[in-house]
């Protein structure tokens, strides 16, 4: 971890095959214990970072998630949605890969969307307002990505949970393949990381280079104020 931060570091929250049986795509042997991926919550670098983010109700996190394949399986993340903010509009977010490359699998709360985005170290992800995601570790390396959230909401791991993952696995032989639990296979689209300088998300700017920096994370409490760049954002999805 010092390679990717230098501030003062808590103790990771870890989830362990237990805490995810539910959502792979076939049950897993493997003792229960087993820890699949290790969470870094709420880090900053200054006293003066620590206020500002607590002031602007953001959090900055760096998730680990060492390499592995589980009954045939890719390893990721659980998987959640966020819930809707006092305006009525769900909480979006924003990913950075530090480290490795990653998978961000993205979909509509209501099935009718999902969207891959394949992304590099240096690559910013906007999770737009009203999706659920999971990020998979499709390499032999292990990714690190760092995440910049609202601390208004809690996760929502429920709908998840009673689907058993998102509406797709990343299996080692078979590739993508579409859970059944979804009925028919959601339409999935491929998205590139796309810029977006209005919010701060512009290439050689890290995300913790935003803390600090005016009103440029805004967004993550306030999306229903920034709707010209959530249509920036999927009017690209469609050209895909
Ligand atoms: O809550 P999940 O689905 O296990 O995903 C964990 C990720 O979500 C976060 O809580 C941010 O949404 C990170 O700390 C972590 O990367």
């Amino acid at each position: 971890m010092k390679k990717y931060w230098s501030g003062a570091l808590p103790e990771p929250g870890v989830r362990t095959i237990a805490d995810m049986a539910n959502v792979f795509a076939r049950p897993l042997t493997a003792d229960p214990q087993t820890p699949l991926y290790y969470m870094y919550r709420d880090l900053w670098k200054t006293h003066g970072d620590h206020t500002w983010l607590e002031r602007h109700h953001l959090r900055y996190d760096i998730t680990v998630i060492p390499p592995g394949v589980f009954n045939g399986e890719y390893t990721k993340t659980k998987g959640h949605y966020h819930p809707e903010n006092p305006a009525g509009m769900p909480y979006p977010e924003v990913y950075e890969v530090l480290s490795g490359f990653a998978y961000y699998l993205l979909q509509r709360r209501d099935h009718t969307d999902v969207i891959l985005l394949p992304a590099h170290k240096g690559d910013t992800v906007l999770i737009p307002p009203g999706y659920g995601h999971v990020t998979i570790n499709p390499g032999r390396e292990k990714l690190v990505m760092a995440n910049l959230v609202s601390t208004d909401f809690a996760s929502e791991y429920g709908e998840i949970d009673a689907m058993h993952g998102a509406a797709y696995y990343y299996m080692k032989k078979e590739g993508w393949t579409a859970n059944p639990h979804y009925g028919n296979p959601i339409p999935m689209h491929v998205m590139l990381p796309l810029p977006l300088p209005e919010i701060g998300l512009e290439e050689g700017r890290s995300l913790y280079d935003l803390v600090g920096s005016g009103d440029t994370l805004d967004i993550m409490n306030r999306p229903e104020e920034y709707m010209d760049v959530l249509g920036k954002y999927s009017a690209a999805k469609k050209k895909m």
